[in-house]
């Protein structure tokens, strides 16, 4: 048999038919739900008069719309009238199609659909699994096929349990090396992405390898998956090895699970699930069409200073200046960045001061960021900076912030001046009551920088979790290696 990439492997086990033109249809085995992009599709299933495929195959939560204060006043917390109907009308769709699993706003296992999938064991590796959201490419650090969907697809996985779909060109995205300390999974893929540009994995399914990708943790393979959309891909992937496994572990919905107790109990379909899970990694001379190589040696903690996620910089580099810029089209981008980002070509990144800061999204939620941002505000010992208006921490799930009280985390952030919140997006898009006034500069731990992504007029810079603690006490950006 002819050597396969981890993708083609994962491809081949759900593929049902492909037509000579390359469509296929692909089998689903996980389908993700949230409050945004369901509506639709339950509608059109309604009047379709279709039921709901395979109901066990859905995991559903609200999270985009949910606020972050407020939740002793339950439903009329939620103060805009068309956050609140998205999320009761996810509860009653749901209350009527039924789900594998269902975390409403106010659960406790409430939170971003992508901390909740993994934490809950309904991401398992080798799985096929959709979302009608972009970052659905964070599942695949453990080794499952993964991608965002649009609303009319996600009416299509609900009734058929399958998606047309044309395979993706291999790529391997290699860091070899040792990271530095303060060099963060968050770091790893920005540099990756200030290298191959967010047109640079288009077409293509990457997988990341290389010993600083197998040094991360479970969470911070996430974490580079989570931007592997950032970097044009729709699918990130790492293969799998035994963190993997023993993060998937006794997880709720996993197998070995008692679902009476909660306990990890093993048995025959646990074995042999850990023996196919074994096997989901690229063949040694496995063909990829595009191979890229990082040092991880080289990455210096990163920073955006533009308005896409490619335009980023160690934080030991200076604003750029459009005028050393030879092609006319980069110079204009640049000048539009600078203009809109309000910022002075030179300048030294550490000198940019900041009016907010943000820790939390699907990118930076889950309990290590939480560790790692709390490590750096205990180090320093200081308290949020005079001119930073707000500094919000908020968990990715409602059991990413029960383990952080658990540890005391919240107590550390809230001493030195932080905001601890409920769970969810938040500010990462603001589609909640979080946001960004025009003007404001914020040092934030999500995904994407786009203008007006945080409020109307916002200014986004992207940093790892331990980067923007350290801002927040300091009041400008500085190099987190100083203090690690
Ligand atoms: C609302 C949702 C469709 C969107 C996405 O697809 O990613 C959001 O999660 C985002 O991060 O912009
Ligand atoms: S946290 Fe941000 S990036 Fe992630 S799903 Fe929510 S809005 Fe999208």
């Amino acid at each position: 048999m002819t050597a396969r990439t981890l993708y083609d492997k994962i491809w081949d086990e759900h593929v049902v038919h492909t037509e000579e033109d390359g469509t296929a249809i692909l089998y689903i085995d996980r389908h993700l739900v949230h409050e945004v992009t369901s509506p639709q599709a339950f509608e059109g299933l309604r009047e379709a008069g279709r039921k709901v495929w395979r109901v066990s195959s859905i995991v559903a939560t609200a999270d985009h719309n949910t606020p972050t204060t407020g939740w002793e006043r339950g439903y009329d917390g939620i103060e805009d009238p068309i956050s609140k109907e998205q999320v009761t009308t996810l509860d009653a769709n749901i209350r009527e199609s039924g789900a594998a699993a269902f975390f409403p706003f106010l659960h406790a296992r409430q939170g971003i659909v992508h901390v909740i999938g993994p934490e809950n064991g309904a991401t398992l590796p080798g799985m096929t699994v959709v979302c009608g959201d972009s970052h659905t490419s964070t599942h695949g650090a453990f080794g499952a096929l993964a991608h965002g969907i649009g609303t009319s697809e996600v009416e299509h996985v609900m009734a058929t349990q399958t998606l047309l779909a044309k395979k993706a060109k291999n790529m391997l995205i290699r860091v070899n090396g040792r990271a530095a300390p303060g060099v963060t999974a968050k770091d790893i893929v920005l540099a990756i992405i200030g290298q191959i540009g967010t047109a640079g994995g288009t077409g293509y399914t990457i997988e990341f390898a290389g010993d600083a990708i197998r040094r991360l943790s479970v969470e911070g393979r996430m974490t580079v998956c989570n931007m592997a959309i950032e970097a044009g891909a729709r699918a990130g992937l790492v293969a799998v090895d035994d963190k993997t496994i023993e993060y998937v572990k006794g997880r709720l919905l996993a197998p070995g699970t008692d679902q009476a107790s909660g306990q990890f109990i093993g048995g025959p379909e646990w074995d042999q699930a850990v023996a196919y899970w074994k096997t989901l990694h690229s063949d040694p001379d496995a063909k990829f069409d595009t191979v890229v190589e990082l040092d991880a040696a080289q990455i210096v903690p990163q920073i955006t200073w533009g308005t896409s996620p490619e335009m980023v910089l160690g934080i030991d580099g200076r604003v750029p200046d459009p005028d050393k810029e030879k092609d006319a089209n980069q110079r204009g981008a640049i000048e539009r960045a600078l203009t809109y980002m309000g910022l002075e070509p030179n300048k030294a990144l550490n000198d940019i001061t900041i009016d907010k800061v943000f820790i939390g999204s699907c990118t930076n939620s889950r309990i290590e960021d939480m560790r790692e941002a709390a490590a750096v505000v205990k180090k320093l010992g200081r308290k949020v900076a005079p001119n930073v208006k707000l500094a919000m921490v908020v968990p990715g799930s409602g059991l990413v912030k029960k383990q952080a009280e658990a540890e005391g985390l919240d107590k550390i952030f809230t001493a030195a001046g932080f905001e601890w919140r409920e769970p969810g997006c938040s500010m990462c898009l603001a589609m909640n009551a979080d946001r960004l006034e025009p003007g404001e500069r914020c040092a934030s731990t999500s995904n994407r920088n786009f203008e007006g992504r945080q409020g109307n007029g916002g200014r986004t810079h992207l940093v790892s979790p331990a980067m923007a603690a350290a801002a927040a006490v300091h009041g400008h950006f500085v190099d987190v290696r100083r203090f690690v």
